[in-house]
């Protein structure tokens, strides 16, 4: 447990952040899939990033950590057979692409999880990968992990993908795809939820040049005869994890500036600053950083799909906000860590807000916080999102605080920088 002492140092504060989780999956997956070295700097060192390296490390590819970089001996798409299982934790991200990446192989590959990712679905993924001929289920009856993925069969060609549960489906293809025979043509059957992190896999396929071409994010086509070329590559700061410093000004009043985090990344959560603004602080756009300068805050409605990571960020900052914000379109929150709708909601309740969870929406009216012991749920954003409270309202308690080694391990030192 970890009580947060209210109020902020000083006026105007710079914070330092790690490598973003989601860029750090990708350079160590397809530094993997490269034949050769790839020197790799600023990659995050996290519960889930290290789950991947580890899992890449047991298909066959060489990774050494000298401290600054990660040095990774690719396999040039030739993955030896796992004899094995995979553990992932709960890395929806180490899982969803790896199931792709594991149609390489040779033999079998089981992935595996914790209880919760047993409940997180990814059927639709192995429907279309049986599409590409990889015979690939879940073990168990419940359209979940763990998954037996048999490589050596993977075909390519025509796919459909149900992507309106998560985009991680068609990342997982994408990165697969140069390596099947056929290459690989997927059409979105469904809303596609949270694009920016498909542009994040564009991005880093075309850094190791990579081509896939799209119609408007419906059909993507990768051709084959495409090989990942090894190189350095740096790896920007987490724009997700940005979100709790910039919400620590907008709760509080102060300016804190998030050091090369900027709106020219396609990490999509940097998006929340135009969210802030809406609602009534001051954003200031520099080439080395985003100042985020809380003010007078006010509810807003808004679509959230795209940026699903920083909902529970955006939710402890509209409880401080006059009026009833209404966060649409986030259905997919619920098959993330914790059901982050439903959680999000009890534990705002629990601090005496209004706050309701809806099929796909979550509506909160602010007002006056109290503290509380916040139940985190086995989830890094939990704690992370309403220990921002806690810098406005005594008494905040979080519960197993330890749970931000997931995508942040450093996250309570900076937290308490601020302070
Ligand atoms: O591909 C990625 O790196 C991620 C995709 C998102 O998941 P969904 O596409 O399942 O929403 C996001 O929530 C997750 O933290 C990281
Ligand atoms: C949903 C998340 O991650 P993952 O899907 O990789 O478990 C997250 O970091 O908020």
């Amino acid at each position: 447990m970890r009580e947060i002492t209210p109020g902020m140092g000083r006026d105007n504060m710079a914070v330092t952040l790690p490598g973003s989780k989601s860029y750090s999956h990708r350079l160590l997956i397809a530094a993997a899939l490269a034949e050769g070295e790839s020197r790799i700097t600023g990659l995050l060192r996290s519960e889930d990033t290290l789950l991947t390296r580890d899992a890449l490390r047991a298909f066959g590819a060489v990774i050494e950590d000298d401290g600054e970089a990660m040095v990774v001996t690719g396999t040039g798409g030739r993955f030896q057979a796992c004899a094995e299982p995979i553990y992932l934790a709960n890395s929806g991200t180490s899982m969803r692409l790896l199931t792709g990446i594991a149609a390489l192989g040779q033999g079998e590959t089981v992935l595996t999880g914790t209880k919760r990712m047993g409940e997180r679905p990814i059927e639709d993924l192995l429907v279309a990968m049986r599409q590409a001929g990889t015979p690939a289920q879940c073990v168990n009856p419940t359209q979940c992990p763990p998954v037996k993925v048999t490589g050596g069969h993977f075909e390519g060609g025509k796919v459909t993908l149900d992507c309106r549960i998560s985009s991680q489906f068609l990342s997982s293809l994408l990165l697969a795809g140069p390596y099947a025979p056929k290459g690989i043509e997927v059409t979105v059957a469904g809303e596609l939820v949270s694009r920016p992190y498909v542009e994040i896999t564009l991005d880093i396929m075309a850094r190791f040049g990579i081509e896939v071409t799209h119609d408007d994010f419906q059909v993507f086509r990768v051709a084959p005869n495409q090989s990942y070329k090894p190189g350095t590559y740096h790896c920007e700061p987490d724009g997700s994890n940005a979100s709790y410093f910039w919400a620590a000004a907008a709760v509080t009043g102060k300016s804190v500036k998030v050091m090369n985090v900027t709106k020219k990344s396609r990490q999509g959560d940097v998006g929340l600053v135009d969210v802030l603004e809406k609602m009534g602080c001051t954003v200031t756009h520099e080439d080395d950083g985003t100042t985020v300068t809380g003010g007078e805050l006010s509810a807003v409605t808004v679509d959230m799909a795209l940026m699903p990571d920083v909902v529970p960020t955006l939710a402890v900052v509209a409880a401080h906000a006059k009026g009833t914000t209404v966060i649409e379109n986030v259905a997919h929150l619920r098959e993330k860590e914790c059901d982050r709708l439903g959680c999000v909601a009890v534990e705002l309740r629990k601090m005496g807000i209004d706050a309701v969870a809806k099929e796909s929406s979550l509506e909160i009216t602010g007002g006056t916080l109290t503290g509380s012991e916040v139940e985190t749920y086995d989830d890094h954003r939990m704690a992370m999102s309403f220990s921002v409270a806690g810098l406005t309202t005594p008494g905040v308690r979080i519960l197993d605080p330890g749970c931000v080694k997931k995508s942040f391990p450093s996250y309570w030192d900076v937290f308490d920088s601020l302070q």
